[in-house]
């Protein structure tokens, strides 16, 4: 068994996908399931359970699991203290934001990092901001760009980096959605809503319904992430709540329209998590030191 062996390991523990797992580690199927063979044949136990389509970490796999990560850690922070200039940080970090964020507010973050530090190779990847925290908590990414969520998990930490103010927009062309807004009063139960599947967006949106006394809203859709969503107000398929942020760097903001809101929505604060125990790994502590 080596390091290899356990990032394989770890990977398909994450993706549950065989398929996809061989491919993100150039190698054919039948290669890449010969290594996890091998590595049960040498435990004696079975680590997966494999159905046709997708596999289970068994009760051993879980516990190997937290051994493998806590092995990889270790010889990651092995490894570093081999390099004697801290400045000559290398190896990679893995970063996840949406991809507003990557425009508004990761250049500013990573800037003095990627100076400072210029051989550390960055993996950026752009979604869903709600599913930050969670891509934290399970190791597949070590830094994250999330709005705190209203309970913060116990392993985790949040750099407070911004306040992220809310809009309520509509369309701008004639639809349904700016029919109803010209009655008076606006019949808000037959009004088309489009809603993020989760996080402090989300929530803003429910409490907003609940201001209005919006009992039974209609969803048009919900939709991963926040920059679809401006695309469909401005394609005339509801309304919708959006972080400003979203709403200034979406290239459909010339047809979507800002409402006044009274009370106006309250912002969410934007920041940086990690994970506690990363803190240890020198990239991420020195990413987290520049951060304060
Ligand atoms: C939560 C977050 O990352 C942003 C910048 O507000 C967004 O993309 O909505």
């Amino acid at each position: 068994m080596n390091f290899n062996d356990l990032k394989i390991f770890t990977h398909l523990a994450e993706s549950k996908n065989f398929s996809k797992s061989a491919r993100q580690n150039h190698m054919s199927p039948s290669t890449f399931s010969r290594h996890i063979q091998r590595l049960e044949e040498e435990l004696g136990q079975k680590l997966f359970l494999r159905d046709n389509r997708r596999v289970t970490l068994t009760k051993c796999g879980e516990n190997f699991l937290d051994f493998a990560y806590q092995t990889l850690n270790q010889w990651k922070i092995f490894q570093q203290t081999l390099q004697s200039n801290p400045r000559e940080l290398t190896g990679e970090l893995k970063i996840f934001c949406s991809v507003t964020a990557s425009y508004s507010h990761l250049p500013h973050v990573l800037g003095k990092f990627r100076s400072l530090y210029p051989n550390v190779e960055i993996q950026l990847t752009t979604g869903d901001p709600s599913a930050a925290v969670h891509l934290v908590q399970n190791h597949t990414v070590d830094i994250a760009l999330a709005g705190q969520p209203t309970i913060l998990p116990n392993n985790i930490i949040f750099h407070y980096i911004d306040s992220i103010s809310l809009s309520l927009i509509a369309p701008r062309i004639t639809c349904l959605a700016t029919q109803l807004l010209q009655k008076n009063p606006v019949d808000w139960q037959k009004m088309p809503f489009i809603l993020p599947l989760e996080g402090p967006v989300r929530q803003r949106m429910e409490q907003w319904f609940r201001q209005k006394n919006i009992k039974h809203p209609t969803i048009y859709a919900t939709v991963a992430g926040h920059e679809g969503i401006a695309s469909m107000v401005s394609l005339g398929c509801g309304l919708a709540i959006l972080p400003d942020v979203v709403i200034k760097n979406s290239p459909m903001n010339t047809q979507i329209s800002i409402m006044e809101v009274s009370p106006p929505i309250q912002p969410f604060d934007l920041g940086v998590c990690v994970q506690k125990k990363s803190l240890e790994l020198p990239l991420v502590r020195a990413f987290w030191e520049i951060l304060r």
